[in-house]
């Protein structure tokens, strides 16, 4: 009994990330507004990605989509992910970047980054890509020594270890421009974070659940964004920078 409520709070079945309770209604948003718009090279690198064993950890294809827009929206030129995993999201933002466009990626694990590569590369956006291979926080460290850095970036996507996404934003606030924007991904972490924590639930959810918490309470009060937390994927936390 108890395993099988474990399995309706997590992802369901482990098959998709959606917070939507029907998935005959995840099935049509995607059938009806996602995939016949999906790039055949982001078809490619997703399909590649479901097979591999920790494939659920990549963004989901409506969440991809949203990025996409966002990025032409807010007319991005120069972006940041931390997290990069086979590249699904990167693949979303750089296809929305224009031509000179740039993302600095960063992943502690350069392989998962390599299986992706092939079909970036098909696609004609690797040359927007500087992947940056180690820790994301002293990488952020480094670049702002620099002061040339500091609000240089338009948009950046945090999709890492949930127990850094404080020092990520503390970090993050101000490489991003004002007016700019930072999305943080799975900040509803599988609906947990409005659950008692004495809930049943998967082993990293309740391992991760109060960082993410955490992040969520600090992002609602921090004067320096605005944010609008949006239910797609895992969920979405998204801050425009303002002062
Ligand atoms: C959820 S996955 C990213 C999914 C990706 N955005 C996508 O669309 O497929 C998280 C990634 O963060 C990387 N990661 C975990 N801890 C990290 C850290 N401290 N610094 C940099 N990358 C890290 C992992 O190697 C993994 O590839």
């Amino acid at each position: 009994m108890a395993e099988q409520e474990n399995q309706e709070i997590g992802h369901k079945e482990l098959a998709h990330k959606t917070l939507l309770q029907s998935d005959a209604l995840y099935q049509y948003i995607l059938e009806t507004s996602v995939f016949p718009r999906e790039h055949e090279c982001m078809k490619e690198l997703r399909q590649m990605t479901e097979k591999h064993p920790w494939g659920l950890m990549a963004t989901p294809p409506d969440e991809g989509q949203l990025i996409n827009m966002l990025v032409k929206l807010i007319n991005a030129k120069k972006t940041m992910e931390i997290g990069v995993y086979t590249g699904y999201s990167l693949l979303s933002t750089a296809l929305a970047l224009p031509h000179d466009g740039k993302i600095f990626a960063i992943d502690i694990n350069r392989e998962y980054y390599e299986l992706g590569l092939p079909m970036i590369e098909k696609a004609g956006v690797a040359h927007k890509i500087d992947f940056k291979e180690g820790y994301a926080l002293p990488l952020l460290d480094e670049l702002l020594l620099d002061e040339n850095n500091k609000g240089a970036f338009d948009f950046v996507f945090v999709d890492a270890d949930k127990d850094n996404y404080l020092n990520y934003h503390k970090r993050v606030i101000e490489l991003v421009r004002v007016g700019g924007l930072i999305g943080y991904d799975n900040t509803l972490w599988s609906g947990a974070v409005a659950g008692p924590p004495d809930a049943p639930m998967l082993d990293y959810v309740k391992q991760f659940r109060s960082y993410v918490i955490e992040v969520n309470k600090y992002l609602a009060h921090d004067s320096r964004i605005e944010i609008c937390q949006i239910p797609v994927g895992d969920g979405i936390t998204l801050c425009r920078r303002i002062i």
